[in-house]
């Protein structure tokens, strides 16, 4: 397995495959073609053949991929095949909702503390997790083996509870947070930006509208 190499595009449509995969073991479906995986996610099969061609060259002619053994290397190549703890700060608007998110647990992936600076938020309850006071946040880190963060605090304090996550070896971050957070190399950070995203599909509403009017245009032609 060339796990080492793989690019990070190819990282980020892993889990695009596993969520298929496992809709499909849930089926009962044994066997899945690369085809199917194209048409089914809207990209190219030579791609998926490709992207899967780093696990080894276990997709058969005429039969397509093993769905069980697929479900197996993915989980493996994305490291859910361990238990691997969480942490939250911020337990506002948003902390709460994506506390209260369970769809990941299945992977292994758990929020098991929530930490917050506000005493009116500490000691208040959030699916059976009692909000902790962020002096406890560098200990509960080391004692639960926590490996990611999640920051959900507002944009001007963003950057501090990075700090304080680093501080405390956290080795990677998802940031609500409109913000680019500063780590040193080894942290890897992901940013979650609805705003930018929202921004972006104001432009494609207006293309689409020019490009119908342009295809209306070249049809009286
Ligand atoms: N609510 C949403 O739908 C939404 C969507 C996208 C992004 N965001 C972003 O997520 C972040 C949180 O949004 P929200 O609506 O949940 O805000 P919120 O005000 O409801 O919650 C923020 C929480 O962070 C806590 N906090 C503040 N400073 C802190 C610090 N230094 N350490 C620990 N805790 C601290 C506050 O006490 C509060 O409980 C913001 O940056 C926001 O821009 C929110």
């Amino acid at each position: 397995m060339k796990s080492d190499k793989i690019s990070e595009a190819v990282v980020r449509r892993l889990p695009v495959y596993l969520r298929y995969l496992n809709e499909l073991h849930k089926r009962e479906v044994a066997t899945v073609s690369s085809q199917e995986l194209g048409q089914r996610l809207d990209l190219n099969p030579a791609q998926i053949r490709k992207d899967l061609a780093y696990f080894g060259d276990f997709g058969r002619k005429g039969i397509g991929y093993d769905v069980i053994y697929l479900i197996e290397k993915i989980r493996q190549i994305l490291k859910l095949d361990q238990q691997i703890n969480v942490v939250l700060v911020g337990a506002g608007n948003l902390g709460h909702a994506l506390s209260n998110y369970n769809a990941f647990l299945k992977d292994n992936m758990k929020i098991v503390a929530v930490f917050d600076a506000h005493t009116a938020k500490v000691g208040t309850r959030i699916n059976n997790l009692t909000v902790l006071p962020m002096e406890e946040l560098s200990d509960t880190i080391q004692k639960l083996s926590i490996r990611i963060g999640i920051i959900t605090v507002p944009d001007i304090e963003a950057q501090n509870v990075a700090d304080m996550l680093v501080a405390a070896g956290i080795e990677a971050i998802l940031n609500f947070a409109p913000v680019i957070l500063k780590a040193p190399s080894h942290i890897r950070i992901h940013t979650a930006d609805f705003t930018t995203d929202l921004q972006s599909l104001a432009y494609y509403l207006d293309n689409g509208k020019e490009e119908m009017n342009n295809d209306t245009a070249e049809a009286g032609h």
